[in-house]
């Protein structure tokens, strides 16, 4: 008997080291950037995963590109992926969208934000104009001006106020629902103050969590995610329906408003298509917003004189003003050079999206190596940020220091927003909303 099983344990010792030597030498027409493809199966997910409380580059990727150099492998939930930290191949990279390369999120973010199949809302070519065409309307600089400035500092004064008579917040919570309320209103036209559900709570859970390990049973963080992201995506269906529904229905400004509107006169524009494209949006608002605005409440802490640049700044606003109590106007916001250089620092430091996701359509030659078809790419463009021959003494919080840098070497060296085709749609709507708050802030609190 006992040969049987030693030629089973022979032959699964010699399976196992097989797929293991596999796992970790993957196949490649080319020479591979140098890196390490982790444990089998999880790869090196847990060490990107561990919060970094730095400013600095996330120990994960300062570590390999001290190791490695600016390019290097590694296998993230079983994906292999090329990290790039070289702004040369990242340009070039988003210049390729739909030639050498797609956009691609993790595996995750594509269940969650319906991203499969032809009809996914991240589709290059006329699917992404339609979309891009949306939300630029709907976030753009018209809008702002003509309307969502004013919702912006509504909903800043009444959260402000109601802030002020607690005894202490948790700043990241309470921000993030003050941006969920916002977001909610303006992108499903959920009314916070007469619905009798609370579905900020659900969109901070959703939104909170599902930057965990993607491990989806009872108990788990990832878990608690998706049963928000199912109530979510319930209460965004049910307020479509409603709209769907009343003949009496006038074009609004929401994304659903445009899905009455268009429902159905495209392949692509389905119900789903709209509920997930609502959901990412909902997404990419909640999370940048609060993660820039409750940094800045740490950093203002540190650097007093900086809350004084505001103070003087917006003092001078409203002394400018008529009447002191009328709102915010769009010229106002446009003359606030001090809060932008803040806004500007904050973020770039803040590190909002640590990678930029692609997928290699084709093999990609760059420096002597090759990023095979197939492969993820991340591109980790805030080494840019923290280039100490641009930004002296990068990890100091300085808002001065944009006061002697011009656009071009902005432009250059300054892409928390991405670049290419995919260039953030909700760039102007964060910088409006986190100018918004401070202006109320600094003029209404101390
Ligand atoms: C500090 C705040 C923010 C930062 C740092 C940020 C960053 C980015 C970056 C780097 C990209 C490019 C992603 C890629 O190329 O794959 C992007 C895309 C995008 N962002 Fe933002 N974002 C912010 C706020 C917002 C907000 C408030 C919205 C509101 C809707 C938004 C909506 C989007 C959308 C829709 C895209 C995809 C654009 C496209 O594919 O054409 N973002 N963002």
């Amino acid at each position: 008997m006992w040969p049987i099983g030693f030629c089973v344990v022979a032959l699964a010792t010699i399976f196992i080291t097989h797929w293991i030597y596999k796992w970790r030498n993957p196949k490649c027409n080319g020479v591979l950037p140098p890196g390490s493809m982790g444990i089998p199966l999880i790869g090196e997910t847990l060490e990107l995963l561990i919060p970094s409380h730095s400013l600095d580059l996330h120990p994960f990727i300062k570590k390999r590109i001290k190791k490695y150099g600016p390019v290097f492998r590694t296998n993230l939930v079983g994906r292999p992926v090329i990290i790039t930290a070289d702004p040369q191949l990242n340009n070039y990279i988003f210049q390729q969208e739909g030639k050498l390369v797609e956009l691609w999120y993790m595996d995750t973010f594509e269940k969650v934000f319906g991203l499969e199949g032809e009809a996914r809302p991240n589709a290059v070519g006329h699917i992404h104009k339609y979309v891009r065409g949306v939300y630029l309307g709907l976030f753009g600089v018209e809008s702002l001006r003509t309307k969502l400035l004013s919702e912006i500092e509504q909903t800043v004064r009444t959260n402000l106020h109601i802030w002020s008579t607690k005894g202490t917040i948790d700043t990241k919570k309470s921000v993030a629902s003050m941006v969920a309320i916002f977001a909610a209103k303006c992108q499903f036209g959920y009314d916070f103050e007469n619905s009798a559900d609370d579905v900020t709570e659900t969109i901070y859970g959703f939104v909170h969590s599902l930057m965990s390990f993607p491990l989806n049973i009872p108990g788990t963080r990832f878990h608690k995610c998706m049963k928000d992201k199912e109530k979510l995506q319930q209460v965004i269906r049910a307020k479509l329906k409603e709209k769907l529904s009343n003949p009496n229905h006038q074009g609004g400004t929401d994304f659903l408003d445009h899905a009455v509107k268009d429902l159905n006169t495209d392949f692509f524009l389905t119900e789903d298509f709209f509920v997930y494209a609502t959901i990412g949006a909902l997404f990419a608002t909640v999370e940048s917003i609060s993660t820039a605005i409750t940094l800045s409440f740490k950093l203002f802490a540190e650097h007093p004189w900086v809350v004084e640049d505001l103070v003087a700044e917006h003092e001078a606003i409203l002394k400018r003003r008529e009447n002191k109590d009328s709102p915010l106007t769009w010229d106002e916001y446009k003359s606030m050079t001090v809060t932008m250089h803040v806004v500007n620092e904050v973020i770039r430091l803040g590190n909002v999206l640590p990678g930029i996701f692609r997928k290699a359509l084709k093999d990609i030659q760059y420096n002597g190596y090759t990023i095979p078809a197939g492969w993820a790419i991340m591109a980790v463009t805030c080494t840019l940020q923290l280039n100490p021959k641009i930004f002296k003494d990068p990890l100091a919080f300085n808002p001065r220091r944009w006061k002697d840098i011009d656009a071009e070497t902005a432009a250059k060296n300054f892409m928390p927003f991405g670049g290419g085709q995919r260039q953030c749609a909700g760039a102007e709507l964060a910088k409006a909303f986190f100018a918004t708050f401070l202006h109320v802030l600094v003029t209404e609190y101390r």
